[in-house]
């Protein structure tokens, strides 16, 4: 039997459940995978992307989690638009072809389905096709950044002043000096960081964008060097491409730096230092060449003071500092940037939407402890709320909420995952995990099926065929 995308109402549609997809434990089991994986919602709309298919696509997961796969067809290559157009008709597919980022992958995505065959979601997995083959050292390039630098600009917009900042990172860059971007949360570091890789003066070269909140000590050798392929630690027998090696002859973006452990910071000194480093797996030392940028939303003094930041890794990443300014102090990008969303909000939006001045007025006057983050928040709030003019009562910032305690849940350790598992045992393995981990949760059997949307037959059926 078939299932179309418009059948799906009839058989007991079900998303991907919140409760799972936000489970730390069930991320470490997707980042655990060999290879790239995401889930999608049947919409297709990116639930979780694990790192490898960040560094496959060369996109940064912010940029994936929520957003459509087929949206990004134009940065990552038309073979995301046969993954996307095989979801939208609930066919599964395999896939192989070069991404924009002149990678050979082999992709595959398989339809999740309930018992009663509707379908709620999708896993998309995918690896390297001659990984295997990749010669050693030095003969082979990977180009890690897809973005054009088109792509960037356009919804990237520069003031005076931040032209001024651009120049001196761009001339930074040029002469291969450590830059550390500084500023509040939302400032567009990132952004920035970006925006000074593409610059013509950086040249057509990798821009490897690594998120350090992500990196634990466990992984950071891993992670950042790589696994040497057929050594014991090897369990794909592929290797790993390390960030320090995909970002050889560009640029290495350590994001939110400040979230390294002391101990990676210790081992990132000692990286930096001697620019050599060795494979996890491999004696032999290799050597990399990238330009260096960092950033931190933190008062790095302060860290230094309290002791949880290295002294001597705060020298060697802000031979250039450049500190971008907080959005209260920048009215003319305040204006910019809310005009240049209002119009491509009015692009699809029926009625469209125009600011009253006293709207703009409150635009001008907020202080915007969220920065530029914040300012599409209090635009998007406006969009949702307002009909065809935006008034003051349709300015609503955000406040920030204390943190919500969590009740403690039984834990059920993630599942393990066999080296040559195929797709389907995969599948099988988290599907059991979410029964049990539902069956922790819920005190019952009985009280888990119904949280599923399934019949107790079926949770019992399944529970047992491990
Ligand atoms: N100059 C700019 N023009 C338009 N939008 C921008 C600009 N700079 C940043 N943004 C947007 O503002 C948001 C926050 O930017 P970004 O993530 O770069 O901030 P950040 O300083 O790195 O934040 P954090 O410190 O929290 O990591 C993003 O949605 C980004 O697209």
């Amino acid at each position: 039997m078939k299932f179309y995308a418009n059948d799906i109402n009839a058989f007991a549609p079900r998303g991907l459940r919140p409760g799972f997809v936000d489970d730390p434990q069930f991320r470490g089991f997707l980042e655990a995978l060999p290879d790239g994986a995401a889930f999608l919602e049947i919409d297709g709309t990116i639930k979780l992307a694990n790192g490898k298919l960040e560094l496959l696509l060369n996109l940064a997961r912010a940029d994936l989690v929520g957003s459509e796969l087929a949206k990004h067809a134009k940065t990552a290559g038309p073979l995301i638009q046969k993954l996307a157009a095989a979801l939208h008709q609930l066919k599964r597919i395999e896939v192989s072809g070069a991404l924009n980022s002149q990678r050979n992958v082999f992709a595959s995505l398989s339809i999740l389905r309930n018992q009663e065959g509707g379908a709620y979601g999708a896993l998309l997995t995918m690896r390297e096709a001659n990984r295997q083959h990749r010669p050693n050292e030095g003969s082979e390039r990977f180009r890690f950044e897809t973005e054009t630098g088109e792509v960037a600009r356009t919804a990237y917009h520069i003031t005076p002043r931040l032209h001024g900042l651009a120049r001196k990172g761009e001339m930074a860059l040029e002469r291969g000096s450590a830059i550390l971007l500084t500023g509040e949360t939302g400032t567009g570091k990132t952004e920035f960081a970006k925006r000074i890789g593409h610059s013509d003066k950086a040249g057509a070269v990798p821009f490897v964008h690594v998120n350090c909140g992500m990196l634990s000590d466990e992984q950071f050798d891993v992670e950042m060097f790589g696994i040497e392929p057929g050594s014991p630690l090897d369990q794909s027998t592929r290797g790993k491409l390390g960030f320090i090696e995909a970002a050889d002859g560009g640029i290495l973006f350590l994001d939110q730096v400040t979230d390294l452990s002391v101990t990676s910071q210790m081992k990132l000194v000692s990286f930096l230092e001697t620019q050599t480093f060795s494979r996890v797996g491999s004696m032999q030392r290799r050597r990399a060449r990238f330009r260096l940028i960092t950033s931190t939303n933190l008062d790095l003094g302060n860290k230094i003071a309290e002791g949880v930041f290295r002294p001597d890794l705060f020298y060697r990443i802000a031979v250039v500092t450049i500190a971008l300014p907080p959005l209260r102090e920048q009215p003319d990008l305040v204006e910019a940037v809310a005009d240049q969303m209002l119009r491509r909000i009015n692009l699809i939006r029926k009625p469209q939407l125009r600011l009253s001045p006293e709207f703009t007025d409150l635009l001008q006057a907020h202080s915007y402890p969220g920065n530029l983050r914040e300012l599409s928040n209090i635009l998007e709030q406006a969009v949702a709320c307002a009909e065809g003019v935006a008034l003051p009562e349709h300015f609503m910032a955000p406040i920030l909420a204390p943190a919500r305690t969590e009740p403690k849940h039984m834990e059920v350790p993630a599942p393990s995952v066999p080296a040559h598992a195929s797709l389907k045992d995969l599948v099988q393995g988290f599907e059991t995990w979410i029964l049990e981990k539902s069956i922790a949760e819920n005190g019952s059997k009985r009280s888990a099926a119904k949280a599923l949307g399934i019949d107790i037959a079926t949770l019992v059926r399944k529970t047992k065929r491990k």
